[in-house]
Formats: structure tokens, C-alpha cells, sequence
């Protein structure tokens, strides 16, 4: 494990006029490996992580990165963390290639020159298996090829922590598999967090899951939080996949 790598999170509170998706949360995450964020439909993952990248400002509290502050600001959250937004709250018809998309972020972050820049970009492309379909135009690719696109991106980006926000919403049984594998990969050397509404997907990948709605309801490794009343906290009572998926578990 990375002994220096710490997410922080103090007291924080963030609420849309009146609807309240954080209050008073702490948790802190250690390390490399993958930390999933586990919840239902508008439980406020999203809203989560947008407030950890410092893309909307908590009412109160802080987050720290390495023990430095980051909190409310997006230019200090890029330099430790890429973020891969759910597929569902993006346009992407860009009139570019993928493998144009990527070389624009690398180049605006200015680490890469004209010759070189082929060359990573031909890395992350290989990383995520999208080298076939990278001279394309984005406008012209499935849902599961701008996925992965969006990815080699934000590994190109080689911050310690990559955020990914429901990344198998809309992907089918292969894509799910080949997702699993390279984070598999990455988690050897990033941290990574996913959230997800799926139990299943990644558990026996995940180092810590933390359930949660409108607030973290639990955290711990997955042997632990695996309990049928942990994940009522977030699911509720009576949800018959939850039980299935315990059963499947364990
Ligand atoms: N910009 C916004 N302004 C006001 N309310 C918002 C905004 N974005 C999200 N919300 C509300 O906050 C709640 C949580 O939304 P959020 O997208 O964070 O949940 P989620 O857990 O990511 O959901 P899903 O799994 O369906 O993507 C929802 O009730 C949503 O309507």
C-alpha cells in the first residue's frame, strides 16, 4: 500500500437549496486500490464527488488530499485527481477523435510535445483496448467506446486518484468485464473510486465500500459491510435484489 496517498474528508455538508446530500461527513481513504462508493438512484454519489473535485463548494467542512487542502478549489483537485463523469450526463459529439480528445487534455496540461504525445496516447489507448475504434470521431462511437476513451484520458492525465462515476451504466456483459480488468490493473498503483448502484460488480476488487445515501451509512472492507442491515441503510427494506446479491456473496 501507498503510505503517503490519503483522501481526506472533515465535516463536510453540502445541500442543493433545500434537498440535503451531505451532512457532517467524515471518512478519510488510505492508499492504492479501489474504495466504492455504493448507493441507490439520486443518493448523491455524484453530488459526492463533484464536491471532492472541488466542481461545487461545500457549506461547511474540507477536503485534503495528502493533508492539503483542497476544498471548493478544481485547478488543486486536477493536480491529484481525473474524474470520468457517468456517460448519461455527457454530450459528447465532439467534432475530434478520440485519440484527438485525449492529446488535447494532455497538451493542455502541457506534458507532451507534437512527437512524444503520440506515443502515450498509444499507451492509455492500448490500457483500455481502444486502439481500433481511436481514429474515429466521437460523435460516430458507441456509448461503451467514448467510455473508454474518457478513460485514457484520465489515466493520461497521471493523477494518484481517478475518480470514475457509474462506469458500467449502459455497458454490456464484455465491456463490464474488460472495466473490471483494467481496474484490476490501475488500482496497482492509483486510488480509485467508483460508485456504482450495483453491489455485485465490484467487491472482490474493492478494498473498502462505502455505503452510502444522502451521507456515508457505512465503510469498511467488503466482508464487513456485506450485512443485509448495512446495506438497508441505504437501500431500504424490502429490496429483493439486495438479499439476492448477499446470497450470490457470500
Ligand atoms: N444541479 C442540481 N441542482 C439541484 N438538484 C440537483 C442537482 N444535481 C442533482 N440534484 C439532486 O440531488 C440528488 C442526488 O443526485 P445525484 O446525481 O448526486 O445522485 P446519484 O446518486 O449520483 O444518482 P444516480 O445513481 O441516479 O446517478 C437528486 O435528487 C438530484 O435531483
Amino acid at each position: 500500500m501507498h503510505e503517503t496517498l490519503s483522501l481526506e474528508i472533515r465535516d463536510l455538508t453540502f445541500s442543493y437549496n433545500s434537498e440535503q446530500i451531505l451532512e457532517n461527513e467524515n471518512i478519510r481513504l488510505e492508499g492504492f486500490g479501489l474504495f466504492t462508493v455504493l448507493g441507490p438512484n439520486g443518493a448523491g454519489k455524484t453530488t459526492f464527488f463533484k464536491v471532492i473535485l472541488g466542481l461545487l463548494k461545500p457549506l461547511s467542512g474540507r477536503v485534503l488530499v495528502n493533508g492539503e487542502e483542497i476544498t471548493g478549489n478544481p485547478s488543486k483537485a486536477g493536480r491529484y485527481m481525473a474524474y470520468v463523469p457517468q456517460l448519461s450526463n455527457i454530450d459528447y459529439n465532439y467534432p475530434m477523435t478520440g485519440r484527438e480528445f485525449i492529446e488535447a487534455g494532455l497538451r493542455a496540461r502541457g506534458t507532451c510535445k507534437k512527437r512524444d504525445c503520440k506515443m502515450i496516447v498509444d499507451d492509455y489507448l492500448a490500457l483500455v483496448g481502444a486502439q481500433e475504434f481511436a481514429d474515429k470521431r466521437m460523435s460516430s462511437l458507441s456509448g461503451g467506446q467514448v467510455q473508454r476513451i474518457l478513460v485514457a484520458r484520465a489515466l493520461s492525465m497521471e493523477t494518484p486518484i481517478l475518480l470514475l462515476d457509474e462506469p458500467f451504466s449502459g455497458i454490456d456483459p464484455r465491456g463490464k468485464d474488460d472495466i473490471l480488468s483494467f481496474i484490476r490493473k490501475v488500482k496497482q498503483n492509483k486510488m480509485i473510486l467508483l460508485t456504482t448502484h450495483d453491489p455485485v460488480l465490484t467487491v472482490n476488487l474493492s478494498e473498502k465500500i462505502i455505503v452510502f445515501n444522502r451521507g456515508v451509512k457505512a465503510a469498511g472492507p467488503p466482508a464487513e459491510i456485506f450485512r443485509l442491515d448495512l446495506l438497508r441503510k441505504a437501500y431500504g427494506e424490502n429490496v429483493l435484489y439486495i438479499e439476492k446479491c448477499l446470497h450470490i456473496i457470500h
